[in-house]
């Protein structure tokens, strides 16, 4: 019988349905601290800017040089003495001789002398002597001679040396998120690394002998793979590094053969399936009493969860419902990979909404519903599929989690609602 459990012969061995104890289930808020506190932050190392995009400096960033490093023309055109076009207009134009033509990039300066103009690109330094640039606009564009055709005050299109950054100042703090504008200023001051956190290292597991890799045939009862390639995208997309192993079925013996080899190379655990109360519930089966505690979170959806430390490495069980194992990504485990990454800000906007039609959740679970949220209309969010866990079609349309209490069962069109963003 292929991709089934060790199944016993004589279906009366059969194990039992787990006995359930009716423990109150823990909150939402109180699970996340369990996560939060397993992952710790990954060590300081210093990476090339090219793989430091949504990194976290660890360090502040002081720049040697100043920026500009010299004054240089913020036009296209020529460097003039203010004082040499004073008067100048349209119908009595001040005709210059050009002795100098200055491409950005050219290094060796020659003074300006009074009463000569010199050509000059944006970003070209200024020559010494000259106190302003004319763009060319305003002028005949003559190389040999030169037509100004309006007077400019001092200083006019010229950008002072140091007047972004000065030598020494403190450019950037330790604690910064790393974008593009930031690491452009890091090159601009001529950094080629930066002291920033590593990536968490996430070995994301899938389990489930019902699970097939896509592009093969289906037989009746088994179906695609897929939390692997969510969660793996899910923890990339928080800034860790995913290595991903699927299809590990649901046996005891598989599944621990799987993981330990690679316990060595990751920081974090993160495994979909086999956590609920079936009979192969092969995650449970394999951590529980090992160092993982599996307990019942109010939430909908993502209510079986369990997390601790397998031989020392942390360990995040997220339930296989493809809905679930999103939503349980986003509560509880994105925000640990933030943290350990030296993010201070770990959660998703949060902006209060209104419901375009009512929705039920049930007593006691905060539920998290698939929403679709427009700013542009009067922040209104409209639910997207119903409230079921296995809903992979609507969770890919949505672009925000509505949040509804715990005590909360019903709500109505007009009502105001919290809602997570998640896109925009
Ligand atoms: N008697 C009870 N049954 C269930 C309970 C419960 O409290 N009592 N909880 C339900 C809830 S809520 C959830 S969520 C699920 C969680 O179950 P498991 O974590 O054990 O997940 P599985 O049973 O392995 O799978 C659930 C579902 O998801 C599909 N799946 C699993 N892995 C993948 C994957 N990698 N790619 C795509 N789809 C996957 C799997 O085929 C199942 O359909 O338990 C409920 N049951
Ligand atoms: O809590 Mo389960 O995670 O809803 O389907």
């Amino acid at each position: 019988m292929p991709n089934l459990p060790n199944l016993p012969e004589n279906s009366r061995d059969l194990p039992n349905l787990r006995d359930q104890p009716l423990r109150r289930p823990i909150s939402v808020a109180e699970h996340r601290a369990r996560v939060a506190a397993l992952v710790e932050r990954t060590p300081v190392v210093r990476l090339p800017l090219t793989d430091c995009l949504g990194l976290v400096l660890a360090e502040d960033l002081v720049s040697p040089i100043s920026l500009p490093p010299f004054d240089n023309s913020a036009m296209d055109g020529y460097a003039v003495r203010a004082a040499d076009l004073a008067g100048a207009d349209q119908d009595n134009p001040v005709e210059l001789p050009v002795a100098e033509d200055i491409p950005a990039g050219r290094t060796d300066l020659v003074p300006l002398e009074a009463g000569t103009a010199h050509r000059i690109m944006t970003g070209a330094p200024l020559p010494p002597g000259a106190d302003a640039v004319i763009q060319v606009e305003l002028t005949d564009g003559g190389t040999e001679r030169v037509r100004l055709f309006r007077a400019v005050a001092q200083n006019s299109n010229v950008r002072r040396a140091a007047s972004d950054v000065a030598a020494g100042d403190r450019v950037l703090v330790a604690g910064t998120a790393l974008g593009a504008a930031q690491l452009g200023l890091a090159a601009a001051i001529g950094r080629t690394e930066l002291p920033v956190r590593r990536r968490p290292r996430v070995l994301v597991l899938s389990t489930g002998s019902e699970l097939v890799e896509p592009g093969q045939p289906l037989l009746p009862g088994q179906i695609y793979e897929s939390n692997g390639t969510m969660l793996a995208a899910a923890v990339r997309a928080a800034g860790g590094e995913a290595e991903l192993l699927r299809f590990v079925p649901d046996e005891v013996a598989a599944f621990h053969a799987a993981l330990e080899p690679r316990l060595a190379h990751v920081d974090l655990v993160l495994t979909s399936g086999g956590v609920s109360a079936g009979a192969y519930e092969v995650v449970k089966d394999a951590l529980a009493d090992r160092g993982v505690t599996f307990t019942k979170v109010a939430v909908q959806p993502g209510g079986p969860q369990g997390a601790g430390r397998y031989q020392g490495v942390p360990v995040i069980t997220l339930p296989g419902n493809p809905v679930s194992s999103l939503v349980s990504f986003e509560l509880f485990v994105r925000p640990a990979l933030l943290a350990a990454l030296g993010h201070e800000r770990v959660d998703r906007p949060r902006v209060r909404a209104t419901l375009s039609q009512g929705i039920t959740s049930p007593a006691g679970r905060t539920q998290y519903r698939r929403g679709v949220y427009d700013p542009a209309s009067g922040r209104v969010v409209t639910p997207v599929g119903g409230p079921g866990s296995h809903l992979l079609s609507a969770m890919a349309l949505a672009n925000c989690l509505i949040e509804v209490p715990e005590e909360v069962t019903e709500l109505a069109e007009g009502d105001e609602v919290a809602v997570l963003v998640l896109a925009d």
